[in-house]
């Protein structure tokens, strides 16, 4: 996951490959809450790992049920409908909907003394028809801050059963999905759910309904007005349960497909057309726009078909999360794109009409919002933007899709870590399937002299920029360490065949780590021995060579911070930034010394100066690829400066090179 303050998406091309959807949220969650309700041990396969599920699992955890998760396994040993730790109990549930009401009304009609709280915006999310609908059955439930909306205390219901319970349809599914989920646990008569105005996102209540039917329950419907739970309905396992990929998900990779598989289909595993999420639906629209989409079993593949896409003009209340792809869609369309009934976005993780306008407007498309509608036409010139995310994963999935605009522009999504919420590895699986010319990849070069402290300020950029980091020095360090090992005198004489070994080198990073053929060398090649010996065998011409398409492999979306010695004049030339970085041999073999010693390793300063300043010298002066500033590199001495500064400075220079526009 990325958790950078920021991700900058250079230009997008096209997009190729298969992509494994994550676990549906919605199901997910379900299927926890029914699993801790019910009767016996639930195995869940394939479950979510994201911050909504890990709020749930903590909230059952703390409610008293066995939980034991391995991978995306998880155990659960059902409460069977009563609650072992029944109070008092604070449960946080962060931004999660699918957590909050559910467990609202099923704490609520078990009793006990609970508080349920959220994020700031969890109180900004309205619960009151909800809680309501608890209150005319007798749960005693108690607003802690402002009427209608998150935290609320729970108390000991006194249960009045026997007439209709009232509960609004038209702002959130959620709530008749959460009395659905929690009065099986009461039903010692038929109870009866009335649906008061429209109900919205049916979809999701065929989900609860499918899943009640696994764990035993058959709620007879009539229309989506009525609903009744049968006298002595109670909630048993299913013992397995396989939680279905997350078509919500999905969309975002549909939407790629339909924009930028051009030459060959993008898979999508995990969901197809028959799944039983509604979200899938979002297929119907996307064909609608042009997209060629094929379903299998359990996968999806979409192409590019009609190009530009197809403007649109639908109502949307069938997909109402999946929808926010078919906004940024709009912006590769031939006209301009209405989505309507779309008002429940408006109490979602924030404000989505209000955001999904304001955010599109910003790359130069002409939008229109209204209460329950937003009218999207493409841009007549796209302009780079940062994208706010507003604490909302949908935004930043969805806007990653501006990335293949026409004109190559760059899109910043701001605080990428919000994607966390239902799909943590979303940015690389875009990364897996997206494709695009490698001048296109951003590479900061740092170069410079031996413990100018190169290496500790590119893997800080790298880390900052979310980007790959490449210690190209490592390379020649495991080169010469192969040779020694192959008995090879590091000289002229054994060039060809030190360069075979280069070619070769069984090498793998895992993260920090350097594997050579299975052992880990992460030690062994930083003694400054290993230094002496990188430094002569890459004065070897052919060594060099040998390494050159090892080290420009590393380029790979979303970009790549590169130091050594010749990343900006040989390895990378058309980098846009490159920085040579130098600082007097006195401090470089202080610095050294101190690194040395703090690692246990004892050194002398002045050996370790004549070490440096030998290397310099055979790193400078060597024929091929000598160390020497780029023609268009930025010089930065860092003796008298600390590290944040140097960081600081060259992000500095970074974004001086950037053209976004802040919100
Ligand atoms: N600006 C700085 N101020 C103080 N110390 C620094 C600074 N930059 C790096 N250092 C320290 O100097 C030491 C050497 O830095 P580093 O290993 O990054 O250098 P390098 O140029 O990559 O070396 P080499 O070329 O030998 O791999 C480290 O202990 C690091 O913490
Ligand atoms: N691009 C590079 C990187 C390194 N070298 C040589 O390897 C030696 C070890 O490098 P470190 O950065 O890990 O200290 C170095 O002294 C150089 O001789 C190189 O030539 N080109």
């Amino acid at each position: 996951m990325f958790s950078t303050e920021f991700l900058d998406l250079p230009p997008l091309q096209t997009a190729a490959g298969t992509v494994h959807l994550p676990g549906s949220k919605s199901i997910s969650n379900r299927v926890l809450l029914l699993a801790a309700l019910s009767a016996g041990r639930t195995t869940v396969h394939d479950l979510l790992d994201s911050d909504d599920t890990r709020v749930m699992l903590d909230a059952l955890r703390q409610l008293g049920c066995g939980v034991k998760r391995s991978g995306s396994t998880a155990h659960i040993t059902g409460l069977d409908g009563r609650i072992a730790a029944p109070g008092p109990l604070k449960l946080f549930l962060g931004n999660a909907g699918t957590a909050m009401r559910p467990l609202t009304a099923a704490l609520a009609v078990l009793g006990g003394d609970f508080e349920l709280d959220g994020v700031p915006r969890m109180r900004e999310r309205p619960i009151g028809d909800l809680v309501d609908a608890l209150r005319q059955l007798g749960c005693s439930i108690e607003d802690l801050g402002q009427p209608g909306y998150p935290p609320l205390r729970i108390g000991r219901p006194q249960l009045r059963l026997d007439a209709p319970i009232r509960v609004r349809g038209d702002v959130s599914s959620q709530f008749l999905t959460a009395l659905l989920l929690a009065l099986p646990l009461v039903a010692r008569q038929d109870i009866v759910i009335e649906v008061v105005g429209e109900l919205i996102s049916k979809p999701y209540v065929e989900i609860t309904l499918s899943l009640l039917a696994r764990f035993g329950v058959a709620v007879r419907r009539e229309g989506w007005q009525r609903f009744t739970l049968p006298a002595g309905s109670r909630l048993q396992s299913p013992g397995e349960i396989h939680v279905e990929a997350d078509a919500s998900s999905a969309s975002y990779f549909i939407a790629l497909g339909a924009i930028a598989a051009t030459a060959a289909p993008l898979r999508i595993e995990g969901v197809g057309e028959s799944s039983i999420q509604g979200d899938i639906r979002f297929i119907d629209a996307a064909r609608q726009m042009g997209a060629e989409v094929t379903s299998f079993a359990n996968a999806l593949e979409v192409r590019r078909g009609a190009w530009p896409l197809k403007a649109i003009d639908l109502d949307c209340n069938h997909i109402p999360d999946a929808a926010m792809t078919l906004a940024v869609m709009a912006l590769y369309a031939d006209g301009t794109t209405t989505l309507r009934n779309i008002a429940s976005w408006r109490v979602k993780e924030t404000d989505r009409i209000a955001a999904m306008a304001i955010e599109l407007r910003k790359l130069g498309a002409q939008v229109e919002e209204g209460a329950d509608f937003l009218r999207v036409a493409p841009p007549a010139r796209w302009r780079p933007a940062a994208i706010h995310t507003y604490d909302d994963h949908r935004v930043a999935m969805c806007f990653s899709l501006a990335a293949f605009n026409p004109a190559g522009v760059h899109v910043r999504i701001l605080d990428p870590r919000c994607v966390g919420k239902t799909f943590p590895d979303y940015f690389e699986a875009l990364f897996d399937t997206a494709r695009t010319d490698t001048p296109h990849i951003p590479v900061i070069c740092v170069d410079g002299p031996t413990a100018s402290g190169k290496g500790t300020l590119a893997s800080q950029l790298a880390q900052t920029l979310g980007y790959h980091y490449l210690d190209s020095g490592a390379l020649y360090r495991i080169t010469g360490l192969a040779a020694r090992r192959a008995g090879l005198a590091l000289d002229t004489a054994h060039e060809q065949s030190i360069a075979r070994l280069a070619a070769t080198l069984p090498v793998r990073f895992e993260g920090e780590r350097v594997i050579l053929g299975g052992e880990d060398v992460s030690e062994a090649i930083r003694s400054e021995a290993a230094g002496m010996d990188a430094s002569q065998v890459s004065a070897l011409p052919s060594v060099r060579s040998a390494l050159v398409e090892l080290q420009q492999s590393f380029r790979r979306l979303p970009g790549l911070v590169a130091d050594g010695r010749d990343m900006g004049t040989v390895i990378f030339p058309d980098a846009p930034l490159k920085v040579f970085l130098t600082a007097s041999a006195a401090r470089r073999a202080e610095r050294r010394h101190k690194q040395l010693i703090s690692k246990g390793i004892p050194a002398k300063i002045d050996v370790l100066r004549a070490d440096l300043e030998a290397r310099d010298a055979r790193d400078t002066q060597r024929a091929v690829a000598p160390l020497k500033p780029a023609q268009d590199a930025l010089l930065l001495d860092n003796s008298d400066q600390g590290i944040a500064e140097s960081v600081a400075q060259v992000l500095g220079w970074w974004e001086d090179k950037q053209s976004f526009r802040h919100a």
